[in-house]
């Protein structure tokens, strides 16, 4: 069994030093308690002599039991002071804390250039910070801020700050290659030779900015490094942090190191979106192990392929981070993909005869078209459906009317529609706060006293692209609706050269497909009740 690694999180500190990120007090404690439920070893929290809300998120933390440990940031202390009077160190004294971690200059550049003073001065400043916390009974956790860079440059410097925090207490030394320049290789032999040199736990702090953070954590635990520090999905300054997303089922799945258990490793999903939700930042699909694309399948080779063993093209089992595999539908199908979509819709579906060549053509042909399925998968399950006579009209467009008015206040939009449900012909107008919006609020105003359970229904997104950029105001537009009903969410798809028309057409696929789930719910209830003998017809 390997050693186990001390997983520590910097979500909450370095992740807010990503540009466009910014975290309330609240948001640090749901996502602390989120971090906690991955297992993570430690909680760097914040900087409690930056700012009153990371104070806040100190003082409130404190009353949630949690198993991680949370730790609070700051900088050794003020060049030619002491630090009974350094605010920061103090502040992180009365934040309340169980431990702390220093950042500390450890290139002879940065002393001179950053901090202007002599190489003596800082080698005290590291020195008696940490024995201050030492001091107060605290776990004292070291970052040697630009280590790599400051050892190519001077290792005698470089690891003189290390053993002046070392010597002060310091129960981690963490190396920092905070300019995120250094390469796989150079990590590996620095954190090497800094082991021969020093008795204390080596940590391992990387940036981003060669997209070389997560090889370079690896890299240094490959070397002796038993702490790991980053943050999840990546969040960090400039290009940022080491990505714990990837890194925690690097270490566990491939590299053998215990980080977390399990049964916590599968929250990693979960805890990569909700994060990303909370700090209102896009996750690419693509991202490794947690994205949504990172277990889809396109290709219809690929499919063919997984459809007799998933390990054909996928490196781990999704589950094992909480993630899952995906069809996707899309011009690149073979007959596979159709037939593992429709098997996963009960549809009964089989290779080589006609109904699935004719589906898979007919995809093929509206994707030419400009319509594009994998992001609607709504509208893909009704084609499938209607292709086995599983869908029924809901109603018969008879006309609607669009109108537009620019008033002294404010641009009011406005919809007029005219359908005919089972022979009856109804006439609604509705207002929105936009064309579309207008246009759904009166066919869902016409419907309703059909299907009572339409009112539930509202979009969620809207978005418009244009297909062929060419043909300037003349292309034509996908647009691509998503809707939900609090319990379930589903995207939808229209495409034509008129905007109003395009999202029509994805407002009718969204509603049909809603009604269709609502008459499967009925259906079931009404099996069920029967079943229970109430009901006797
Ligand atoms: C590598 C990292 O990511 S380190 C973490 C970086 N994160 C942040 O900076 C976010 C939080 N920071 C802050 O809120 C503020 O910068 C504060 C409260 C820490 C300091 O604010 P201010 O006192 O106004 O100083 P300012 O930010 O302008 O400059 C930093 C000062 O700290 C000094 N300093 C920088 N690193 C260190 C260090 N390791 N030890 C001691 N002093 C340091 C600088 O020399 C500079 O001092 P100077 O003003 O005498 O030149
Ligand atoms: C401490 C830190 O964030 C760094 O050196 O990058």
């Amino acid at each position: 069994m390997k050693q186990q690694i001390s997983i520590f999180d910097t979500t909450l500190r370095d992740g807010t030093q990503s540009e466009g990120i910014s975290l309330s007090a609240e948001d640090k404690i749901k996502i602390a308690r989120k971090l906690d439920a991955l297992g993570v070893h430690y909680i760097e929290g914040g900087n409690p002599g930056s700012n009153s809300k990371d104070i806040e998120f100190f003082n409130r933390v404190k009353t949630l039991q949690l198993n991680a440990k949370i730790t609070a940031f700051g900088s050794t202390r003020r060049k030619n002071s002491s630090v009974e009077q350094d605010t920061s160190l103090l502040r992180i004294v009365e934040s309340g804390v169980p431990a702390a971690t220093l950042v500390g200059k450890a290139w002879d550049f940065h002393v001179h250039t950053a901090l202007q003073t002599t190489l003596e001065e800082n080698l005290a400043m590291i020195g008696e910070s940490i024995a201050f916390l030492k001091r107060h009974d605290m776990e004292a956790i070291y970052d040697a801020e630009h280590f790599f860079d400051g050892y190519k440059h001077n290792p005698e410097y470089a690891l003189a700050a290390l053993r002046s925090a070392q010597d002060a207490g310091a129960d981690w030394i963490v190396l920092c290659d905070t300019n995120g320049g250094t390469l796989p290789g150079e990590i590996h032999d620095i954190v090497g030779a800094v082991r021969r040199e020093l008795s204390a736990p080596i940590g391992i702090h990387t940036h981003n900015d060669c997209e070389l953070a997560v090889a370079n954590t690896l890299a240094a635990v490959g070397a002796g490094a038993t702490q790991v520090q980053g943050t999840i999905n990546g969040y960090g300054e400039r290009c940022g942090n080491a990505n714990l997303c990837s890194i925690l089922p690097n270490l566990q799945i491939k590299m053998n190191y215990p980080c977390v258990t399990d049964d916590q490793l599968a929250q990693l999903t979960n805890t990569a979106r909700y994060v990303s939700e909370i700090a209102n930042v896009h996750m690419p699909t693509g991202q490794p192990f947690v994205g949504n694309a990172a277990f889809a399948h396109k290709g219809g080779i690929h499919v063919s392929a997984i459809m007799k063993d998933a390990k054909t093209y996928e490196h781990i089992v999704p589950e094992l981070v909480g993630n899952k595999q995906r069809i996707l539908v899309s011009e690149l199908a073979g007959q596979s993909n159709i037939i593992s979509k429709a098997q996963q819709l009960g549809l009964d579906i089989n290779a080589n005869n006609d109904k699935t060549r004719s589906i898979m053509n007919k995809i093929k042909e509206l994707e030419h078209q400009g319509y594009q399925f994998e992001g609607a998968d709504a509208s893909l399950e009704l084609l499938l459906r209607e292709a086995f006579g599983e869908t029924k009209s809901i109603f018969k467009l008879e006309s609607f009317k669009m109108l537009v008015e620019r008033n002294a206040d404010q641009l009011v939009s406005e919809a007029i529609v005219k359908i005919n449900v089972d022979g009856q012909t109804v006439y609604t107008a509705a207002e929105g706060n936009g064309p579309v919006n207008a246009l759904d609020n009166a066919l869902r105003k016409a419907l309703v006293q059909f299907y009572p359970g339409i009112m539930d229904i509202h979009l969620s997104d809207y978005k418009v692209r244009v297909i062929d950029e060419n043909d300037a105001t003349a292309a034509k537009v996908r647009v691509l609706i998503e809707s939900t009903d609090f319990d379930n969410t589903w995207s939808t798809v229209g495409v034509s050269s008129n905007i109003i028309e395009a999202s029509w057409e994805a407002l009718v696929d969204s509603i049909r497909y809603a009604l269709l789930h609502i008459a499967k719910v009925e259906q079931t209830a009404e099996g069920q009740r029967r079943q229970l003998g109430l009901i006797n017809h």
